[in-house]
């Protein structure tokens, strides 16, 4: 467990404690710019509990008003209450599934959400996840660096995307971009979400069920509730049928994962590309040796631009809280 040394040590009384949770690479560089300001704390996920993370370190948990986090460590109605006098969590991330939120309502702390700049990005992910399920992209990668040159080429089949039927589970604005850029492939796009969205012209599925039987691609990117858990599960798969494919770049828990592993292991659905999972870092191990599969470490918004602009918005964000 580290702590920012030169930070912490430092007598200055009117630095502001700033507890971040699971984001290391936004910690750096947002350390690297703002370290005049805040005492960096930092607790990782899989590390120490906070409890004893805070005692560890010496740090009085009422001295705690602001916690930085991502998806990475949940921050659950015990973490908050550990914390008396928090009052803001920022959070890098579009979904919000990882904060207690009704906790945070009745306490009545602040959550600002920093993550809509990566919109874009995680609908050309979702595209790029789709075109190398389908064109086989990573598995011809492996096949090539693997071939005997006394061998002739061979390869399974792919499949092609143009007029497909993509089904877009959740059409916020993350939905919203992958059709505009399915579009530009003559897919014939449909949605579900909570409710039919007037301004939208893409037929609208209220059942899953019957969204997955008329799609070939399911595409999701709807956020993480008590309701959406699990909704694609089994039966939701084989509606899809044996040349469907499921793009994932919502969370991981929106799919029955051990369901996801069987239909793809036996051939139920054609295959799947997946930037999230259900227990993240971990990934199922019948998954790596997939090639119908194509897997992305939670990666769609990891872009050098990501960082900088984060970095700003974060910024924006705890000097607008008047906490600082
Ligand atoms: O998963 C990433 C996000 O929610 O921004």
């Amino acid at each position: 467990m580290a702590v920012a040394d030169e930070h912490y040590h430092n007598d200055n009384k009117e630095l502001q404690p700033l507890l971040v949770f699971g984001p290391p690479l936004i910690f750096q560089v947002f350390e690297s710019r703002n370290s005049h300001k805040y005492l960096f704390l930092k607790a990782f996920s899989s590390q120490l509990p906070l409890p004893q993370f805070l005692t560890t370190q010496n740090v009085d948990p009422s001295s705690i008003r602001t916690i930085l986090c991502n998806q990475l460590q949940p921050i659950t109605a015990n973490v908050i209450r550990l914390l008396p006098s928090l009052a803001l969590i920022v959070t890098t991330t579009v979904g919000n599934d990882h904060i207690d939120l009704p906790e945070c309502n009745q306490r009545g702390v602040q959550v600002v959400n920093v993550g809509g700049q990566t919109t874009e990005d995680v609908a050309d992910m979702a595209v790029g996840l789709l075109i190398d399920v389908l064109y086989r992209i990573s598995a011809a990668d492996r096949y090539v660096r693997k071939w005997v040159p006394s061998k002739p080429w061979s390869l399974p089949r792919g499949s092609k995307l143009g007029g497909k039927g993509v089904g877009i589970v959740g059409f916020g604005r993350i939905g919203g971009e992958v059709a505009k850029r399915l579009e530009a492939f003559d897919c014939r796009i449909m949605y579900h979400s909570r409710k039919r969205k007037p301004f939208v012209s893409y037929p609208f599925y209220s059942n899953i069920l019957e969204l997955a039987s008329n799609s070939d691609v399911l595409v999701l990117c709807c956020s993480l509730t008590e309701e959406t858990k699990h909704m694609i599960n089994r039966e939701v798969m084989l509606a899809l049928g044996k040349e469907g494919v499921i793009v994932n770049v919502g969370r991981g828990a929106l799919i029955d994962e051990n369901e996801l592993v069987q239909c793809l292991v036996i051939g139920e659905i054609r295959g799947a590309g997946l930037d999230v999972f259900e227990n993240e870092p971990k990934v199922p191990k019948e998954l790596i040796t997939l090639d119908n599969v194509v897997l992305s470490p939670h990666a769609a918004v990891l872009t050098s631009d990501y960082f900088t602009d984060t970095c700003e918005f974060v910024e924006e964000s705890l000097s607008k809280s008047l906490l600082f």
